[in-house]
């Protein structure tokens, strides 16, 4: 696909150069009455000193049109490369993933030839999904009393990763299904299958985005072609007119200063004569000019098409850069909670760690933990847990500051990077959000329910690296945590 768009931009990039080495359009020819105006110079003897011929405006605005779009889908063309450089690396792991897979069952082999080609969204998810599904297959290998605690773990990250699937129509509905089930903690061999199942679904995901991406290229090429056909005529008879033009005006300068001559010398009854033959070409000149102008007129028809085409390439495109926008939101929004996701986390967290290194402006980490979430899912169901996250998501994001970045780290947990604090003030917003999350008025099942969340948070400092800092703030949260829930520490 990023091979054919590059096509697309180089035979843009070409009508671009083509329009571009048309002649420029002189000051007398706006209004249409270039001629008049030179031959008005020309009788009053100041002879006219402008070179080439017309390049009308609608020209001009179309070369300004096409450059703006030429711009445009080159800065598409860098988003879908990038896009296209995180999804490849993906790829070469899922492929070691699969390579450690025991055997290849057959409904996966079948799926396979679907991977060699990894240019569309979605892809990225398969190779932490082929890695559940290997442990699933593990799974049935380990001792009873080791299984629980492990199928718990992969149910868990199975959970995590479809927060990340952002599917609608009846694949969302099935992967939500496959969620619920999921919460409930299968049997081993179901583990595996639905593992399988959400794999299927993905690779159906992707080979629909490719389809959709595919349509509009054809549909974007079908309209170059259109264009570039009708543009080339439209320069060639652009380029006629001018010559003609130019070659009536030389003419008509001609004439005029051989009058302007016998009028000199005014001999009446030869005087008489000359005019009337000078009349007579200038006559000549002006019905060729006339028809000239209808050549012109057609022309300007023709580019005005060109225009109506390029509008709608125009919004073809802007189509497109949604697309490939909502697709990189995707890989770095929690679907669920509509806050960053950890991939999101991983990334920011690097980058402010660097800045924090650089300028030393105080940094907190701060992880925040629901307290017994557990028990809202088993009391009022995962409807009602999902609920809560996503109310207490907002809250988090909306009771601090704009600048802070907020992520759920996964299940029930949220972590927060609080940018230029200062340090002997970072309790008092944690400990207002606290309180405001605590006095929520949550209603499940006409019962009032109150929900607490465990705060735990760090500084930066010297000698730091990211993992001790969300050590240390982990820890922050366990002791927060065994000191009875509910309360904010800070390490
Ligand atoms: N509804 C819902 N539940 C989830 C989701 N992700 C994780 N969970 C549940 O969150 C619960 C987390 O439970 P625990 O890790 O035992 O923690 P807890 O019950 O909050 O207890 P403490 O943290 O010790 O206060 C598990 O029951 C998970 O199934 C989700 O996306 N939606």
């Amino acid at each position: 696909m990023l091979q054919e768009l590059t096509a697309v931009i180089a035979g843009l990039g070409n009508m671009v150069e083509a329009l571009e080495a048309l002649p420029e359009q002189t000051d007398s020819d706006q209004d249409g009455r270039g001629l008049l105006v030179q031959w008005h110079k020309l009788f009053q003897g100041q002879g006219s000193q402008e070179q080439g011929g017309p390049r009308p405006p609608e020209l001009t605005q179309l070369l300004a049109g096409l450059q703006q779009h030429l711009a445009r889908l080159r800065r598409y063309h860098q988003q879908s490369g990038r896009l296209q450089q995180v999804l490849n690396e993906q790829m070469l792991q899922a492929a070691q993933c699969l390579s450690r897979l025991p055997q290849v069952p057959a409904r996966l082999q079948s799926l396979l030839p679907e991977l060699e080609t990894p240019d569309a969204g979605g892809l990225h998810h398969l190779g932490p999904l082929f890695e559940c599904y290997q442990q699933s297959l593990e799974l049935a290998m380990r001792e009873a009393r080791q299984q629980r605690q492990f199928r718990a773990d992969l149910c868990q990250r199975l959970l995590q990763l479809i927060d990340e699937l952002d599917y609608n129509g009846t694949s969302g509905e099935e992967i939500s299904s496959i969620q619920q089930r999921l919460l409930r903690q299968p049997e081993n061999t179901v583990l595996a299958d639905l593992c399988l199942r959400l794999i299927e679904l993905v690779i159906e995901g992707c080979r629909s985005e490719r389809q959709h991406s595919t349509r509009f290229l054809a549909r974007l090429n079908d309209s170059l072609e259109d264009m570039q056909s009708h543009f080339s005529a439209s320069v060639i008879e652009g380029r006629n007119l001018a010559s003609d033009r130019a070659r009536d005006d030389r003419s008509l300068a001609g004439e005029l200063k051989a009058m302007g001559e016998s009028l000199g010398r005014a001999d009446n009854s030869r005087l008489r004569e000359e005019i009337a033959e000078r009349v007579h070409s200038i006559t000549q000149l002006l019905s060729h000019h006339e028809q000239l102008q209808e050549r012109e007129q057609a022309l300007l028809q023709r580019l005005n098409e060109v225009e109506t085409r390029l509008h709608s390439m125009q919004h073809e495109a802007a189509e497109y850069r949604h697309r490939l926008t909502s697709q990189n939101q995707k890989l770095l929004i929690d679907h669920l909670t509509q806050i960053y996701n950890r991939t999101a986390l991983n990334e920011r967290l690097e980058s402010e760690y660097r800045r924090w290194l650089r300028h030393g402006d105080p940094l907190a980490i701060v992880l925040l933990d629901i307290d017994h979430f557990k028990d809202i899912n088993d009391n009022f169901g995962h409807l009602a847990g999902d609920k809560a996250l996503r109310v207490i998501a907002r809250t988090i994001r909306e009771n601090l500051r704009e600048t802070d970045f907020v992520a759920r780290f996964g299940g029930e947990e949220f972590v927060v990077l609080m940018l230029n604090v200062d340090p002997g003030l970072v309790s008092r917003p944690l400990e207002q959000l606290r309180k405001k999350i605590e006095s929520i008025p949550f209603r499940f099942k006409d019962e009032r329910v109150t929900i607490t969340i465990s705060i735990g948070a760090t500084l930066l400092q010297a000698g730091d690296s990211t993992t001790s800092a969300m050590e240390r703030a982990d820890q922050a949260l366990y002791q927060a945590k065994h000191a009875g829930r509910n309360r904010l520490i800070i390490d």
